[in-house]
């Protein structure tokens, strides 16, 4: 299993202007490109190889500057393509380019043909990417991805790759399509929804020795496990299956009663203690022969049981009497999840709108779940615009509808009603195929059955739904052909294993804070040993992850690279 351990702060670039404002005395470009260059001398091909550098007209071509000139140094032979006019650039990015020019470098107007590319780092926009690259950009981005294609080397992207709209993670024109991106101060939401996944390749953040927490609010934050942690409680030993809550799911209509099937079996299995069917087929089994713990009842019935949680929409078709029975789910006061026609019926009917507003009046929680085409219809609008700001768009659904939602999709958004937001970052490709979403309906009422909150139990399924999936490719199951059933196993086991808040994290900077300011140098090193892995040179400057909280069994380096100046070492995506 590869799930993050930690939720990471992601700042939009409004944000971050802030931190830049409040750290403007530092030299930032400096570290930035030095932390870039440490990266770029790790990934490079042969030692000393052909690197080709495209710096901007912004900070990011600054960024590219000081990056080739500590490359030169270190031997490597540099080519840097400069898109814009020297007069015209900012202070700092002039500042770069004036000590790499000094330093004996010259900016070329377009790419050489000779050389076999050993690097190709990507400086050309930025957080400040302005519009679609077009033009001349455009050219130098194909090229670039091309000769990345045809040399086989590595395309590092600085800060986020040029063309990607770090906010939003969508694609503005012709875009990097990096193999490795160094972000720098803190993390970018659109590295991670939307398009930034596929065009950031493998993320590392160097924090330039700011933390960016102290100087400015995050926006939003990715999901870790250290976000619902405290709900992964051992069970109590005196407990029976009526301590861990009665979870409902109604759907299933005509050639549709799989779907239900599917989340109840989810809910049992992510620890439900009885978990309720009502089918609206009347002509649906009586039996989940797979699954005999499910039981099965008409809808009238399941909404007469005394739940703890309900699911509503797998399967559930769009009939008036699928209508009507969810204005009954909906005057329940219980935790109630709306997926799939569910939220087609939600949009479709005023009074069920009025419904859903009336439970957030009466305390109640609702929940809300839908994919991006699901999310356009509930937002009058359509898939596209949806996608452009998923971010926006989970937020605005969050709050027309006084609801907790999920927009689904590669980098599933979690938003709450009271603004604030978080990315997934676990998930596959291989979990786009059918039924996979009543998978996670299932997961969610689960928890919710046993008492989770309504915003951990979002953020503890999605994550775990991700991983569970992430799980399965890896065991050989998929990505082609994984089916949604096959993710419930994993994702108990992903449950199971899930690190409840760990010690050490808590501990060490504390004990680190107070090393530090007994100035003991005992204390500094018995602290460095207990909280970094591995125990870093830059310490504290750098963030560390626990030993006991490393992922077991994984094969992804949790620090990629170490720099020699024992800054900006680590990596946690
Ligand atoms: N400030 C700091 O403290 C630090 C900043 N850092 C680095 O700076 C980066 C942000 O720098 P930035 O704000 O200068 O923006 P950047 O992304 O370089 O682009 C702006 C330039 O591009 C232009 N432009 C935009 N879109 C365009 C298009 N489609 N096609 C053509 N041109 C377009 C735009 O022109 P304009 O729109 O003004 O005409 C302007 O000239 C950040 O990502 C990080 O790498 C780090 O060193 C850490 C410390
Ligand atoms: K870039």
């Amino acid at each position: 299993m590869t799930t993050p351990i930690r939720s990471e702060p992601l700042y939009r670039a409004a944000d971050l202007r802030r931190i830049e404002a409040a750290a403007a005395a530092q030299p930032l470009m400096q570290r930035a490109g030095e932390a870039a260059a440490d990266l770029a001398t790790s990934l490079s091909r042969f030692e000393g190889g052909a690197v080709l550098i495209l710096a901007g007209p912004g900070n990011n071509g600054g960024d590219a500057f000081v990056a080739a000139r500590h490359l030169r140094q270190r031997g490597f032979a540099v080519s840097v393509v400069f898109l814009g006019e020297i007069s015209r650039l900012p202070e700092d990015a002039a500042a770069a380019y004036r000590d790499f020019d000094d330093d004996g470098g010259s900016a070329l107007e377009a790419i050489p043909s000779g050389p076999r590319w050993s690097l190709i780092v990507d400086g050309l926009f930025g957080i400040g990417l302005q519009r679609p690259v077009s033009g001349p950009f455009a050219a130098m981005v194909t090229a670039a991805n091309a000769l990345a294609l045809r040399h086989h080397c590595p395309l590092l992207a600085l800060d986020c790759p040029s063309g990607l709209d770090a906010d939003t993670g969508r694609r503005c024109g012709e875009t990097i399509r990096a193999s490795h991106t160094i972000t720098f101060i803190a993390g970018k939401p659109g590295l991670f929804t939307g398009d930034g996944p596929e065009y950031c390749g493998s993320i590392t953040h160097a924090a330039l020795d700011l933390h960016a927490e102290r100087l400015a609010p995050p926006s939003a934050r990715t999901i870790g496990s250290d976000l619902f942690a405290a709900w992964l409680r051992p069970r109590a030993k005196n407990t029976h299956k009526g301590s861990f809550g009665n979870a409902g799911v109604l759907g299933g209509a005509s050639s549709m009663v799989g779907a239900v099937f599917l989340a109840g079996r989810a809910a049992l299995k992510l620890g439900s203690g009885r978990v309720y069917l009502g089918l609206i087929d009347a002509r649906a089994p009586a039996l989940d022969p797979l699954q005999p713990e499910l039981m099965l009842r008409r809808p009238e019935a399941l909404l007469a049981t005394a739940l703890s949680a309900l699911a509503c929409g797998p399967g559930m078709g769009g009939s008036d009497e699928a209508c009507e029975l969810l204005l009954r789910a909906c005057a329940l006061e219980l935790p109630l999840l709306l997926d799939a026609d569910a939220l087609n019926m939600l949009a479709r009917e005023a009074r069920l709108q009025e419904a859903v507003r009336a439970r957030a009046h009466r305390g109640a929680v609702t929940l809300l779940t839908p994919h991006p085409t699901e999310a356009a219809r509930l937002l009058a609008g359509d898939t596209a615009q949806v996608q452009a700001d998923r971010a926006g768009a989970a937020l605005e659904l969050a709050s027309r509808y006084r609801a907790l939602a999920v927009l689904k999709g590669c980098g599933t958004i979690v938003a709450a009603p009271d603004g604030r937001w978080f990315v997934n970052t676990t998930g596959h490709p291989a979990l786009a195929t059918a039924g996979t979403g009543d998978v996670l309906s299932g997961m969610i009422v689960a928890l919710l059955a046993q008492g989770w909150p309504g915003l951990e139990a979002l953020l503890a399924a999605v994550h775990l739904h991700g991983a569970a999936a992430e799980e399965r490719v890896a065991s050989g199951c998929g990505p082609v052909g994984l089916t949604a059933g096959e993710i419930i196993d994993s994702a108990r086991l992903c449950l199971n294993h899930c690190p409840p808040v760990s010690q050490p994290l808590d501990c060490a900077w504390p004990l680190a804070r107070r090393a530090r300011l007994l100035r003991s140098a005992w204390l500094v090193r018995v602290a460095r040993r207990f909280a970094c892995t591995p125990p870093c040179s830059s310490w504290p400057r750098c963030s560390f992850l626990p030993r006991s909280t490393r992922p077991p069994n994984t094969s992804a380096p949790i620090s990629p690279y170490r720099c020699s100046s024992g800054r900006a070492t680590w990596c946690t995506w």
